[in-house]
């Protein structure tokens, strides 16, 4: 059972860049209070003290904003960081390593008794209020994007976002990685430092980013175009230009 709380503590220091502490971990983190209370409870459901399971339950609730039905299976080193507003229903299964944010639920859709809340499996990350409802799957370390609503099984190691929540296109992510070098060669270092929290400039410098590729692209055509037609134009695509010195381009009087 220690072996288990020491690593409910770890794990926060592995997800949660702001724990600073043992101390503070165990006196002000209401997730790993939340999970500890589960357990309890948890034990009194499975032991068939229902109505204590229950009780428990809803003192964990009051204590700590987050609500986990006892029947509810939950693996090692689950985190739930903030928590408030967290509602994890009776039949949700989650498996090791899992992280929830405040304000998800893990929610049903019928009112047939029976497996009616999802199931997350390993590494699976949640982001805060994103609502995940259904008996569905959630494939091991697939990800979850803040406030999207998750309504069909989620394929392992994918990323869902918005509402209905769909898989980030592939394409996308290479032309994030793409756009995370360039912004790094130009000296922009926090940007892409993470790709798990939405960072306001970082957004603003990709549209600009891909604005600049759009129009490298445009000339480049262009370019090729005159070239194609006779017309002398500078040799060398803006792309290919170093930093941001664009040279005098071409003489008027050559056109
Ligand atoms: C106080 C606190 O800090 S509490 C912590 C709160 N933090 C969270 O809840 C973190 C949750 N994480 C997220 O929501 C992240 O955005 C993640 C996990 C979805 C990012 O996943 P990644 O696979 O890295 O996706 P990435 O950032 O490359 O974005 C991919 C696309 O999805 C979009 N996207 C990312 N997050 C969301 C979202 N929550 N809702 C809608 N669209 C989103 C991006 O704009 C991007 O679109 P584009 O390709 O058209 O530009
Ligand atoms: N606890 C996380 C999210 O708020 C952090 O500080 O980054």
């Amino acid at each position: 059972m220690f072996n288990r709380i020491k690593e409910d503590i770890t794990c926060v220091f592995d997800r949660d860049p702001a724990a600073q502490s043992v101390f503070e971990v165990i006196t002000t983190y209401p997730g790993f209070h939340a999970v500890l209370i589960h357990r309890l409870s948890h034990f009194c459901w499975l032991a068939g003290f229902r109505w204590l399971a229950r009780f428990i339950a809803h003192i964990g609730r009051w204590l700590t904003g987050i609500e986990i039905h006892p029947g509810a299976v939950i693996g090692r080193r689950f985190f739930i960081d903030h928590g408030m507003g967290v509602v994890i229903g009776e039949t949700a299964v989650i498996g090791d390593d899992c992280t929830l944010y405040h304000g998800v639920t893990l929610g049903g859709t019928s009112w047939d008794k029976g497996k009616r809340h999802p199931t997350l499996h390993n590494g699976v990350v949640v982001g805060a209020g994103a609502k995940v409802l259904g008996p569905i799957d959630i494939g091991e370390n697939a990800r979850v994007g803040s406030n999207s609503v998750v309504l069909k099984p989620v394929p392992a190691g994918v990323t869902v976002v918005g509402i209905p929540a769909h898989v980030v296109d592939p394409k996308s992510k290479v032309a994030t990685a793409e756009r995370d070098k360039i912004a790094y060669k130009m000296g922009f270092s926090a940007y892409g430092a993470t790709t798990d929290m939405p960072d306001p400039i970082a957004y603003a410098i990709n549209h600009m980013l891909d604005h600049i590729h759009a129009m490298d692209n445009q000339i480049e055509t262009l370019q090729k175009a005159l070239n194609d037609a006779g017309i002398k134009y500078p040799e060398t695509p803006i792309s290919k230009l170093d930093g941001c010195e664009i040279e005098d381009g071409y003489d008027e009087d050559e056109l």
